[in-house]
């Protein structure tokens, strides 16, 4: 089953009298597991496709599916819970909360969105946590931390609540290239381990070419010829 499916997905903005189409009649499908990149230059409409995937938004018109669910026309409460159920979000300036520590920058979601107990609370961050080699920063705040280990810190974040579905936003648009590459390798990671999906848009050619499944956009428009790269996705 595909994890997400756009079906003819249009999202106008209307600015004063004109119309800008955001995205125009978009079609696709993204299976369940595959390291899925969406590509396109500057205002070709990346970040409406994950905003709509996230139900941080709604098109203008067609049909968005997500692990199943219609979400194009949820009401802001059904699209806080269900993304507080299903979806993770990773983003490009980490958005740590700099007063929290490490460990409550993962704990954050569990707390505030899912209200779990600290029972429960504690043995799922420490096993995100470890599994992102971040077990020794734990106790530290953000500004102690290097580029890729705050987005390292994000990415457990990310995943803690074992969403279905982790959207990233350039994820390495603010690391050097080493440290970007580490960051990729630790989201495959957590696909192999966790059965997640992540989706993000890049910029980074190098990090294009590792994606298992590509979309390619340009104003607002899929082109021809985005491909399915690998043959191994995880059902
Ligand atoms: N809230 C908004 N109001 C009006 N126009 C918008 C809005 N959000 C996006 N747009 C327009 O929609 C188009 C697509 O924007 P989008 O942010 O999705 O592109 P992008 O591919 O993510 O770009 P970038 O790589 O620069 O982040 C652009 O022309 C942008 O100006």
């Amino acid at each position: 089953m595909d994890i997400v499916t756009f079906e003819n997905v249009s999202k106008i903005y209307r600015i004063g009298e004109v119309d800008v189409a955001a995205l125009l009649d978009v079609t696709l499908h993204i299976p369940r597991g595959a390291f899925t990149a969406l590509v396109g230059p500057s205002g070709s409409g990346k970040t409406t496709a994950l905003n709509l995937m996230g139900c941080l938004d709604r098109p203008s018109k067609g049909e968005v599916m997500v692990d199943g669910r219609q979400v194009d026309r949820l009401g802001r409460r059904e699209s806080a819970a269900f993304r507080g159920e299903k979806l993770g979000f990773v983003f490009q300036d980490f958005n740590l909360l700099p007063v929290l520590t490490v460990f409550e920058n993962v704990e954050y979601p569990l707390l505030m969105i899912r209200n779990l107990p600290r029972s429960q609370r504690k043995p799922a961050v420490d096993r995100v946590i470890l599994a992102v080699g971040m077990s020794n920063q734990a106790r530290k705040y953000p500004s102690q931390l290097s580029g890729g280990q705050k987005q390292r810190a994000a990415v457990a974040r990310a995943l803690v609540g074992e969403p279905a579905l982790v959207l990233a936003d350039e994820p390495t648009a603010n690391l050097d290239g080493q440290t970007a590459q580490m960051v990729v390798d630790l989201m495959k990671r957590m696909r192999d381990e966790f059965g997640t999906t992540f989706v993000f848009s890049t910029h980074d050619p190098r990090i294009m070419k590792q994606a298992e499944v590509m979309f390619h956009l340009e104003d607002g428009r899929l082109l021809d010829g985005s491909s399915v790269i690998g043959e191994e996705h995880h059902d």
